[in-house]
């Protein structure tokens, strides 16, 4: 046989059937749900008067529309309230497992999903929701899906798809001081653009890649979406193994040892053909934050804003000044030292233990800088409970950062957790196109350790003067 790469493998032992046109019908091991993309598609359902084909391989969660401030009290807004109590309707008539809002369980469904075990190695893993590429850290093929195909995964447990191309971006090289995942990935999303990845699985590939913990290669797999790729892959090795080991929903004693057997076949073969490779050096990436209204906007935190002047498209200098005009940002200032209103740790990219020890590790000790509002969100009620063993929540609170409870929370303004118009946020979410965290807020993406900084400084800051 053809030397195959870790995507080719994922997908031939799922397909179940390959029409003539090359569409597959592939088996779904997976199937995650929240209450924003599930509504009509339980509707669907009940006026087809189906089931779901294999409950069990579901699993519900509420996250985006929770009010991350006390979950006792009633929530106010109409439409989340709503939208809540539909998913909590939806999974006791269709009998899909469920973490509730009061549960420790509850979290980001893209936390939850490898904290609990059900994301594994080598499985098709789909929700209806971009980030569903952060599973492939655990070396799954896990892609976002519509309401439609929400449905059809429900009624099936299956999906049609067309192959994608194969892409593998390699991070060879040790990184520097105060340089995390975070930064290697808006750094690979800086260099191949925004539609870099467009019809591509991408693998990450290379020791700087190999060396990141299993939160690292979330945060680098949950952005592969911001690089226009369909989803994002690291070949499963020990760091994975270990990781999953003992969670609740994984395989256990000889399934275990079983299991990790065949994950280890999975890594790509030798001379497996992509169809785009792309090489960073980890010495070359620096702590880096957004400027724009785009993930590729790229700069380091010791660089200026770019000069549309210096650019000669038209239509890409007017985006440009647009994007400055949005920001409230001159041409060719120097980004550091930009005051800030808003800090937000959190997401489904950095709100995980890790990412917490790390804005900790530079908040420890120093005062939010007045003026400034700071929140950590924990990615889940088990990262919260985590943080507060280890005394994480002391050292924010202490510090003056806001200590809330599991949600997507400002990442995105379905919830009370907003910008209001003109607040410019250090966040260490995964967007930042024009009113995502709240109509006129402005936003910087970056890495925990970066926002950190920001909070304490109350301005853009480099981590690295700080630790
Ligand atoms: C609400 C949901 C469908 C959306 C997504 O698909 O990504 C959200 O999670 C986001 O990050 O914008
Ligand atoms: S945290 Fe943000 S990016 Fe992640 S699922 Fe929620 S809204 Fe989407």
């Amino acid at each position: 046989m053809a030397p195959r790469t870790l995507f080719d493998k994922i997908w031939d032992s799922h397909v179940v059937e390959t029409l003539p046109d090359s569409t597959a019908i592939l088996y779904i091991d997976r199937h995650l749900v929240h209450e924003v993309t599930s509504p009509q598609a339980f509707e669907g359902l009940r006026l087809s008067g189906r089931r779901l084909r294999h409950p069990d391989a579901t699993i519900a969660v509420v996250d985006h529309n929770v009010p991350t401030s006390d979950r006792t009290l009633p929530i106010e807004e109409a439409d989340s309230r709503n939208q809540i109590e539909t998913l909590e309707r939806n999974v006791r008539e269709f009998g899909v497992p469920y973490f509730p809002l009061l549960s420790a369980r509850q979290g980001i469904v893209h936390v939850v999903g490898p904290e609990q075990g059900i994301s594994l190695p080598g499985m098709t893993i789909v929700c209806g929701d971009s980030h569903t590429s952060t599973h492939g850290a655990l070396g799954a093929l896990a892609f976002g899906i519509g309401t439609s195909e929400v449905e059809h995964v429900m009624a099936t447990q299956t999906i049609l798809q067309k192959p994608a191309k194969n892409m593998k971006v390699v991070v060879e090289g040790q990184v520097g001081p105060g340089v995390t995942a975070k930064d290697i990935m808006l750094a690979i999303i800086g260099h191949i653009g925004t539609a870099g990845g467009t019809g591509h699985v991408i693998e990450f590939a290379g020791s700087a890649i190999r060396e990141l913990d299993m939160a690292g290669r979330m945060t680098v797999c949950n952005m592969s979406i911001e690089a226009g790729a369909r989803a994002g892959l690291v070949a499963p090795d020990e760091t994975t193994f270990e990781y999953v080991r003992g969670r609740p929903f994984a395989p256990k004693g000889k399934a275990f040892d079983e299991a990790v057997a065949y994950w280890k076949t999975l890594a790509s073969d030798e001379g497996a053909h992509y169809d785009r490779v792309v090489e960073l050096r980890a010495e070359d990436i620096t702590p880096v934050l957004t400027w724009g209204t785009s993930p590729e906007t790229v700069i380091p935190v010791t660089g200026n804003v770019p000069d549309p002047a210096a650019e000669a498209d038209p239509s890409r200098r007017r985006q440009m000044q647009r994007m400055l005009d949005y920001m409230g940002l001159e041409a060719g200032q120097k980004i550091a030292g930009t005051p800030v209103d808003v800090v937000f740790i959190g997401s489904c990219t950095n709100s995980r233990i890790e990412d917490l020890r790390a804005a900790a590790s530079v908040a420890a000790g120093r005062k939010v800088a007045p003026g400034v509002r700071a929140m950590i969100v924990p990615g889940s009620g088990i990262v919260k409970a985590q943080a507060e063993e280890e005394g994480l929540d002391k050292v924010f609170l202490e510090a003056g950062f806001e200590w809330r409870e599991a949600g997507c929370s400002m990442c995105l303004g379905m919830n009370p957790d907003r910008l209001t118009p003109g607040q410019r946020c250090a966040s260490t979410s995964n967007r930042n196109f024009e009113g995502r965290q709240g109509p006129g807020g402005r936003t910087h993406l970056l890495s925990p350790a970066m926002a950190a900084a920001a909070a304490v400084t109350g301005t853009l800051t480099d981590v690295r003067e700080l630790i």
